[in-house]
């Protein structure tokens, strides 16, 4: 599908108009004394259907009014959003750059609602299962370190998209974390980051997951190499690095030339553009944190929202509202 730049469309003037003539001039304040109902015109509470879970969406303290917003919406009609939607949910490459399908949502879609006909969409029950034995050894204490002690702590080793998600997830998340497992994050090439973690880490109960879509990643790579020879100047043999390194990744040659065994890698697939790719397989550290089950709860959360950006009409669609509201 050809993309046009969202300035070429008719209501892009129109917007500029509106700008121009009465825009720049919103006072909230005002808006409000005026119109004693401006809330609840411009608000939506979204009811989960299958949990109590409800969010509002409260945009009335944004510098719009009625017309302003019939323009935003025009705008995204004549964008075609709708129909992009549909193309991304088919699995149509709408990544141009890569000629790649963006298929986030085939990660949460564990009721299989959407029926998405490519490659890879088959194995993401088998790797969730995967992460599911993995994660629940880790937290129970089944799986030991190579002195036989159970792991206390988690450093993953990652950048941008392979740290962000993870790293706010367990951040927001914190109130279910086992607190009896340490976790950390490293992404900077500085070395102090990976010196300071290791410093309050002991080689024979640290796991290390390595995090990168590419294996490639200059500072991953570089950070998980300083990780892998602290291990083995204690650890000494090279046999042991399996209990204490696994990867996450779409490159399985590359994970295995860095030693990393089959058993120890998790995968997913290049339709996960990396900033979305923390319900994936780099997803593995909040299920350590939160345990699986949550894990699981997060993706079922979220397939929830796939399905009110897929189905509600464009001016209901909390998602399409943000984004139009954005670029006003
Ligand atoms: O997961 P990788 O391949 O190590 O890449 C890490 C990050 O680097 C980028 O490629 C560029 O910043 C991001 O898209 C990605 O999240």
């Amino acid at each position: 599908m050809a993309h046009k730049l969202a300035s070429s469309h008719p209501a892009w003037n129109k917007l500029e108009q509106l700008y121009e003539s009465k825009g720049k001039q919103i006072n909230l304040t005002k808006a409000f004394n005026e119109d004693k109902k401006r809330f609840s015109t411009y608000s939506q509470l979204w009811k989960s259907e299958k949990t109590d879970a409800t969010i509002l969406l409260d945009y009335s303290k944004n510098l719009i009014d009625a017309e302003v917003l019939e323009a935003l919406v025009q705008l995204a009609k004549e964008a075609k959003v709708q129909e992009q939607v549909d193309a991304m949910f088919s699995g149509e490459h709408i990544n141009t750059s890569e000629d790649r399908s963006v298929l986030h949502v085939a990660l949460r879609d564990l009721p299989g609602d959407f029926s998405i006909n490519e490659p890879g969409v088959e194995e993401v029950k088998p790797e969730l299962e995967h992460m599911k034995s993995f994660s629940e050894a880790v937290r129970s204490g089944a799986w030991k370190g190579y002195t036989g002690k159970p792991i206390k702590s988690i450093v993953n080793i990652g950048i941008g998209g392979s740290d962000l998600g993870p790293v706010m997830v367990t951040e927001a998340l914190k109130p279910y974390a086992k607190r009896d497992l340490d976790a950390h994050f490293v992404s900077n090439i500085d070395g102090t980051h990976m010196a300071e973690t290791l410093k309050v880490c002991d080689p024979e109960t640290t796991l290390f997951i390595v995090a990168s879509k590419t294996f490639t990643t200059q500072e991953t790579i570089t950070n998980a190499t300083t990780a892998r020879d602290w291990f083995l100047e204690n650890a000494k043999d090279k046999a042991h690095v399996a209990k204490h390194f696994v990867a996450l990744s779409t490159n399985v040659k590359a994970a295995t030339d860095f030693g990393i065994a089959k058993e120890n890698m998790f995968k997913f697939w290049d339709w996960v553009g990396g900033r979305y790719s923390l319900w994936s397989a780099i997803g593995l550290s909040i299920a350590l944190v939160i345990g699986f089950d949550n894990f699981e709860q997060l993706l079922h959360g979220a397939h929830e929202m796939d399905l009110h950006y897929k189905n509600a009409k464009l001016e209901e669609n909390i998602p399409v509202l943000l984004a139009l509201i954005g670029i006003w």
